[in-house]
Order: C-alpha cells, then structure tokens, then sequence
C-alpha cells in the first residue's frame, strides 16, 4: 500500500509496536497519524520525538480508551478535522493480564470489534470516506494454544476469527472500500512473562 498523503489512527501507540508502527507510517511519507492511549506521559513523549524527526504537524496525541466508546468518536472526528481525512486504522492497543481477564477481554477483543465498527463508519464509502485499511493485532496467541495465557490466547483467537469471516464475506470491502487485515506476531518475552503468568493458571485452574 502506497502510505503517503494518508492519515492513520494508531491505538496503543504511545509505546511498543504500535509506536514503532507509528514510526513507520511517518518515514513511509503518511500525512498525519493520530496516536491514541490512556499512557498520557509516554504519548506525549513520543509526539514530541517524532514532531523533531519528522515534522510537528504530521503527528499527534489523544487521549482514549479503547474501551470507550465516545473517546474513541472524538479520536476519528478530530483526526478527521485535524488532517482532513482518516484512511488508515491500526487496532493495536492490548493488555496481557490474566489477574483482569475480563478487563483484558474488553480492550483486547469487545473494543477492537466496537472501533473497527467505527473506522468502517468514518472511513466507508457508504458515508462519504475514502474507503481505507484496518489493521487487527492479535497474536500467534490466537493461532495456537498457549498455557500461561489461556484468557489472553482466547480473546485473540476471537479477533482472528473476527477478521476472517468479515474479510472472506467481504462486506466492508465491496459496500464501502475498506479492507481488514491481522497481525499475529510472536514474541521475545516469554522467559520473563511466562514464569510470573502461569502462577495465575496454576492458582485457578488446578484442584491441588
Ligand atoms: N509484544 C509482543 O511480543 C506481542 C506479540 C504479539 C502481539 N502483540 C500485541 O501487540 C499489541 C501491542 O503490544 P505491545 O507489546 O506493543 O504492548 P505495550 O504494552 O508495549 O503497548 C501497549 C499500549 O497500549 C496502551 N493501552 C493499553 N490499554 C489501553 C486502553 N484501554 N486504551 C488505549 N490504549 C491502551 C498502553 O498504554 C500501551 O501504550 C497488543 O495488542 C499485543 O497483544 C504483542
Ligand atoms: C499486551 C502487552 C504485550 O507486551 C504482551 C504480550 C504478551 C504475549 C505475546 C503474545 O502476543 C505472543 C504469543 C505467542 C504465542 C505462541 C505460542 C505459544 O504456545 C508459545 C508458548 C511458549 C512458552 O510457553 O514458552
């Protein structure tokens, strides 16, 4: 996909993949990139970093909980206004906490399927949008089993099925000109993150 002169909403992207995503966007010529979290500190350090790199008008930071549904309105109606179109959406804002499971299920899977619903709205044909690309981050978690992170692996084997039936029905590509796509990456933390979660696994799910 040709990225310059398009604009880019970017959950999570204070930090991590989402900010090295960012990152990206802004090298590949992207006009604008809204980069929206609830890391207030970290996003602004980030905005500050890129607007020296590459251009203080092209990037900037919201604000906003995945998990609210009018936060994240007001993140595609200023990016919109701000940057005059959005085309780009990049569902990557997660959380891996077995302990808040049910939190975790609500940012990792309920709202990645309410905001992609919304970046269908803004940038559908069917509503005067340019039509565009989704972009879902889910994980090689929801490919494959994985023992230490039962709930986390759920949630993004949901989002991967998600993906599939709406890209092979495609719904959203012919009635309004935008595509959904799935990342399902693999990790390096696994030494140090698989010790600490199995401990809630093993607390829960065993009867010793
Ligand atoms: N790191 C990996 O190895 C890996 C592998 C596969 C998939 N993933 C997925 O990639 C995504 C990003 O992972 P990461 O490693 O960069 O994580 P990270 O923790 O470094 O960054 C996640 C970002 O999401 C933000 N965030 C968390 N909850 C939010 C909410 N409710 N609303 C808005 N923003 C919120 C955080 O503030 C943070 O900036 C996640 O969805 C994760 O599941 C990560
Ligand atoms: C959201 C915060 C982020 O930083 C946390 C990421 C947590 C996990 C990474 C995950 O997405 C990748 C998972 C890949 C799993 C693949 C298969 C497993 O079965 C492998 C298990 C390996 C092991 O048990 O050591």
């Amino acid at each position: 996909m040709d990225i310059s002169g398009k604009v880019a909403i970017v959950t999570g992207g204070a930090q991590g993949i989402g900010r090295a995503v960012t990152e990206c966007l802004l090298k590949k010529g992207a006009r604008g990139v809204t980069i929206a979290d609830v890391h207030e500190q970290k996003g602004q350090e980030t905005v500050n970093e890129f607007s020296q790199q590459y251009d203080n008008e092209r990037v900037t930071f919201m604000y906003a909980d995945v998990t609210l549904k009018s936060q994240m309105e007001d993140v595609f109606r200023k990016t919109k206004t701000t940057f005059g179109r959005v085309d780009i959406f990049i569902c990557n804002a997660g959380i891996c906490n077995e302990y808040e499971w049910e939190r975790m299920v609500d940012i990792n899977f309920t709202s990645t399927i309410r905001n992609t619903y919304l970046a269908v709205e803004y940038m559908g044909t069917k509503n005067g949008g340019n039509g565009g690309v989704i972009i879902i981050n889910s994980s090689t978690a929801g490919l494959t089993q994985f023992p230490v992170l039962p709930v986390y692996s759920a949630a993004k084997s949901g989002l991967v099925g998600f993906a599939r039936s709406v890209a092979v029905r495609q719904i959203i590509d012919t009635k309004c000109s935008v595509r959904i796509g799935i990342l399902a990456g693999y990790s390096s933390l696994f030494s140090s993150i698989g010790f600490l979660l199995d401990i809630y696994v093993y607390e829960h799910l065993t009867c010793q």
